[in-house]
């Protein structure tokens, strides 16, 4: 193991401590094979154009990072990357690649277990096993090299780009096949078939990359209470399924968990329990909020963005008054609505006894007051600025999913304005990241001095993905808060 490797923590206290290490999959090949009839089953809500998502877009995003976490490999080199058009230093395998033990590409984790034959043969066989491939292109994939291999195994082609089998377009986004928690990883169960292969890499990764070789014992599978073969139906109800984007360290001690379209309540049973056995947290609050689509997980409708500060969708936020007696429907039927948020928390040691609140609100303040000792008045900004109907739309498109980079230093798509406008009220600095990246260039801003910003990422095609860069990132380490 190298001196670099011995280096490399894994420790995620918060949603909003200084950011240094993290998870990424750069967009592959695989999502320029998105094709309008399996769209919807490979959960993308359009067909992306593969050179502009990357190119305009997600290229930014890692210059970004970069910048912040690993300055050295990309201060200076900006114009020169920017006018190369082969795109080198973003292509896992090729030497010119990038290769940051801080912005940390899934695709070259791959790579780096599949030099190990042993390993090579597992993996294979299982990801044929998964595709019903046969044996003879099973033997195909055997002789390739490891770098070819990992990516086949992501891009689902091979051999001058023919697809073999379907590709795994929602990889860039890695917060939700696994979460690290303080120094745990919790390996995700996903709810949606095409997403299983991710979650078979994330597992041969996490067991055998030696970057995590001293975290084996920490690596947290969720148990299934009964075999999942004997549960009834295909229903997500019955069977155990969890996504990282349901999941949130808010605080050293208290984790958040959705209960949503893709987070069934089995598996939050048994992650409860696994996690207050191992003593991960002692608190855990579960917030059901709507089974669908527009809301598929806890993230996508509220993130943090400061000690004191949330950006979520008013509607999630609020006591929901529906069903109370206070309109003449409540007294001609008795249905109650089934979409209603709850928000329920567990102690370590007393689960006979959950504490309710009354709105998710109201948690947002208890986390930020009690668990981080902030003693300011909390904030809260709406998606949309709280106007109908740009709530309901910049929703649909993240306005609610951004990630900090460090407490107040937020990324968001540019698209969404009127949530931009609420930032810009609370008097943050809006600065778009090409016009941001060139000011670190020159010097005229340092990325360890920069404070209230919200930085705006061009989103034309990433925002058809159905997810924002809170999605696409899986910390690793973050610094710990200070009170
Ligand atoms: N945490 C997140 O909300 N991730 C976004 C996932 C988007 C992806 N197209 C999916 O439907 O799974």
């Amino acid at each position: 193991m190298s001196e670099t490797f011995n280096d490399f923590k894994v420790n995620v206290g918060s949603e909003i401590g200084a950011l240094r290490c993290l998870i990424i999959h750069s967009p592959d090949s695989g999502l320029g094979k998105v094709v309008p009839s399996k769209a919807q089953d490979w959960l993308f809500e359009d067909i992306v154009h593969l050179k502009t998502i990357r190119k305009n877009e997600y290229d930014h995003y890692l210059k970004l990072l970069l910048y912040f976490l690993d300055t050295e490999k990309i201060q200076g080199k900006l114009k020169d990357l920017d006018k190369d058009l082969s795109r080198d230093f973003y292509k896992p395998g090729h030497p010119k690649f990038h290769n940051s033990l801080k912005v940390v590409e899934l695709q070259k984790l791959l790579s780096d277990i599949l030099i190990n034959e042993n390993i090579k043969h597992k993996l294979v066989a299982s990801v044929c096993a998964m595709e019903s491939c046969t044996y003879h292109l099973q033997n195909q994939l055997m002789a390739k090299s490891n770098t070819e291999l990992a990516n086949i195994i992501i891009s689902g082609s091979m051999d001058n780009d023919r697809m073999i089998f379907a590709p795994i377009p929602n990889f860039i986004f890695t917060r939700d096949v696994a979460i690290i928690i303080n120094n745990f990883v919790l390996l995700n169960k996903p709810a949606k078939k095409a997403r299983f292969r991710e979650t078979l890499i994330a597992r041969y990764i996490f067991f055998n990359h030696p970057l995590f070789a001293s975290y084996e014992d920490n690596i947290l599978e969720i148990p299934d209470s009964l075999p999942q073969f004997l549960r009834p139906g295909e229903e997500n109800e019955q069977h155990s399924t969890l996504e990282g984007g349901d999941v949130m360290v808010v605080a050293k001690n208290h984790l958040l968990i959705g209960f949503s379209e893709r987070t069934s309540a089995a598996a939050i049973n048994e992650t409860i329990k696994m996690l207050f056995d191992r003593n991960v947290v002692e608190k855990v609050t579960v917030v059901k909020i709507p089974h669908k689509r527009d809301f598929m997980h806890l993230d996508t409708v509220f993130t943090q963005v400061k000690k004191n500060m949330w950006v979520i969708l008013k509607s999630i936020a609020m006591i929901d008054h529906r069903g109370n007696g206070n309109e003449p429907i409540d007294h001609i039927t008795e249905k109650q609505p089934e979409d209603r948020t709850e928000v329920t928390q567990f102690i370590k040691g007393k689960i006979n006894q959950p504490i309710k609140f009354d709105s998710v609100e109201q948690l947002l303040a208890d986390i930020s007051e009690n668990d981080l000792k902030s003693t300011e008045k909390t904030e809260i900004i709406y998606s949309g600025n709280e106007e109908f109907p740009y709530d309901s739309r910049e929703q649909w498109t993240d306005s609610c999913n951004l990630l900090a980079l460090k407490e107040g230093v937020v990324l968001g798509y540019d698209r969404n304005e009127h949530t931009i406008n609420a930032f810009k009220q609370k008097g943050f600095r809006i600065i778009g990241v090409k016009d941001l990246l060139q000011k670190f260039e020159i010097g005229e801003l340092n990325p360890r001095t920069l404070e209230n910003t919200f930085i705006t990422m061009p989103s034309a095609e990433l925002s058809r993905a159905r997810g924002g860069f809170h999605c696409m990132s899986m910390p690793v380490f973050r610094d710990e808060l200070v009170d």
